[in-house]
């Protein structure tokens, strides 16, 4: 059979990758798509620029829709990022009856909705394992392995940039603005960084995540988020000192009254095994009825480790050619007319347990003042410590773990702990998640 032309869209860090892997590996790849899979043609911005891969027998053109427009290509790389200009590229890739394989979680969370569509309209593939948690195989464990379970929740660490600075400043007590300079020489980092450490890129993910679980269309814009800014050494020490890490985490999780999309710092026992992923790894914990809890680990970002799952979907692609669009596995893992419009919940409405970190003045019946707003507010306390005042100051830290509450009850207890004048500054409320 004639080999397969694959053009590609981007030649940076996953660019450059998967070059790289398609070439060294193609004759153990042939053997697994039972076609030989070449990359005739690939688009970059700048082609002088020096990159991780050679280019020798590949077309270079700075004109991504020349590509895009070539009868020969059945498979385009979209490996440029970002949800602007690209959106029109796959657009327009589909619509010339070509399977797209890409890696960018942003343009599928914002756009997945209409690309899937307009792919299942025409026929062909949109294949995404490289956007999410990059090397590890989730989307096919979850779409594909996981199908017979009814999925409760899952919760992972999704964003290698985001816990490759946490552990560099856990561990070596490294400048949170150092680490992630490095990260982006390591070629981790999202083009916009503050989309790792705000937790946007997260978010993404999750997003995506919570859709092939739950059989929900895509809703970004439903995603609670929080960045990993806000995670201060200190809270990191008390929180070891009570047998917790803290990790950023995507947390997604069905209840009786819709679902729960959230990603932000969160306290877990350091016993779990997702609670030592350290690094640039990512894992994913997911709790299916049948199976339980499975843990997939792996690492989250990188040119090789990304390309790992780009030419993976490539030669899913590839097997799929000669299969009738109707018996591929679906794009959202449901059927496309069978999604289902589940509310998610907004944020007043979670439940889960909290750290809370407060200074308060060391004299008696100021712990009584407290505990009785959260008792007000059906809130349980589990722990409850006071810490030696930093230097000569006359507060004491003073920290507490809760039981599981609504969400709504803590921000307006936490509102009353604030407004006490024996209380200074504000109070540090971090989510904990036993994942059990
Ligand atoms: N880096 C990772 O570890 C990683 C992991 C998983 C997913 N991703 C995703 O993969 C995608 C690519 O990320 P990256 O890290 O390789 O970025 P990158 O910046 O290293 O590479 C993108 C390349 O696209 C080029 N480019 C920009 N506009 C172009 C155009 N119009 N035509 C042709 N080329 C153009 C840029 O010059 C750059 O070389 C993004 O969607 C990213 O979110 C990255
Ligand atoms: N910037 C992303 C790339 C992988 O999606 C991360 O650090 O996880
Ligand atoms: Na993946």
């Amino acid at each position: 059979m004639k080999p397969v032309k694959v053009g590609v869209l981007g030649l940076g860090t996953v660019g450059g990758g998967t070059v790289n892997v398609l070439k060294r590996n193609a004759a153990e790849i042939a053997r697994r798509a039972g076609r030989e899979i070449i990359i005739t043609r690939a688009s970059a911005k700048d082609l002088n620029k020096p990159r991780i891969c050679d280019t020798q027998g590949i077309a270079l053109t700075t004109d991504p829709y020349e590509i895009i427009n070539d009868p020969e290509i059945e498979i385009i790389l979209e490996l440029i990022g970002g949800a602007g200009p690209v959106k029109d590229m796959v657009l327009k890739a589909i619509e010339n009856g070509k399977h797209v394989v890409t890696a960018n979680k942003s343009l599928i969370a914002l756009h997945g909705n209409e690309i899937f569509a307009k792919a299942s309209e025409k026929g062909v593939i949109v294949a995404f394992e490289a956007a999410v948690a990059g090397g590890i195989p989730i989307i096919k464990a979850i779409r594909e392995g996981l199908s017979g379970n009814q999925i409760e929740w899952l919760a992972g660490i999704i964003n290698g940039t985001g816990n490759f600075i946490l552990t560099e400043m856990r561990d070596k007590g490294r400048d949170f603005a150092d680490v992630l300079a490095e990260a982006q020489a390591l070629g981790y980092a999202e083009a916009d960084p503050t989309f790792d450490v705000e937790g946007i890129d997260a978010g993404h993910k999750l997003t995506i995540l919570a859709s092939i679980a739950f059989g929900i269309p895509l809703q970004f814009d439903k995603v609670y988020t929080e960045g990993i800014t806000k995670i201060t050494r200190a809270d990191v020490e008390y929180a070891e000192q009570l047998g917790y890490r803290i990790k950023h985490l995507g947390i997604a999780r069905k209840t009786p009254e819709g679902i729960e999309l959230r990603v932000h710092p969160t306290l877990i026992p350091e016993r779990r095994l997702i609670a030592n992923v350290d690094g640039v790894m990512n894992a994913v914990l997911i709790k299916g009825d049948a199976v339980g809890p499975t843990l997939y680990y792996g690492a989250g970002a990188g040119a090789e480790p990304t390309a790992s799952s780009v030419v993976a979907d490539v030669i899913d692609v590839v097997r799929a050619l000669t299969s009738d669009p109707e018996n591929r596995v679906p794009h959202l893992a449901f059927q496309a007319d069978a999604l289902a419009d589940i509310p998610v919940l907004s944020s007043d409405m979670f439940r889960t347990s909290y750290y809370l970190r407060l200074n308060a003045e060391d004299k008696p019946g100021v712990l009584a003042e407290v505990t009785r707003i959260l008792a007000d507010h059906q809130i349980s306390i589990e722990a409850i410590s006071q810490k030696v005042p930093l230097n000569n100051e006359t507060s004491v830290p003073i920290i507490m773990l809760t039981q599981i509450t609504l969400e709504k009850e803590m921000n307006a207890a936490i509102a009353e702990i604030e407004a006490l004048k024996t209380v200074t500054g504000k109070v540090n409320r971090i989510r904990l998640e036993t994942l059990g």
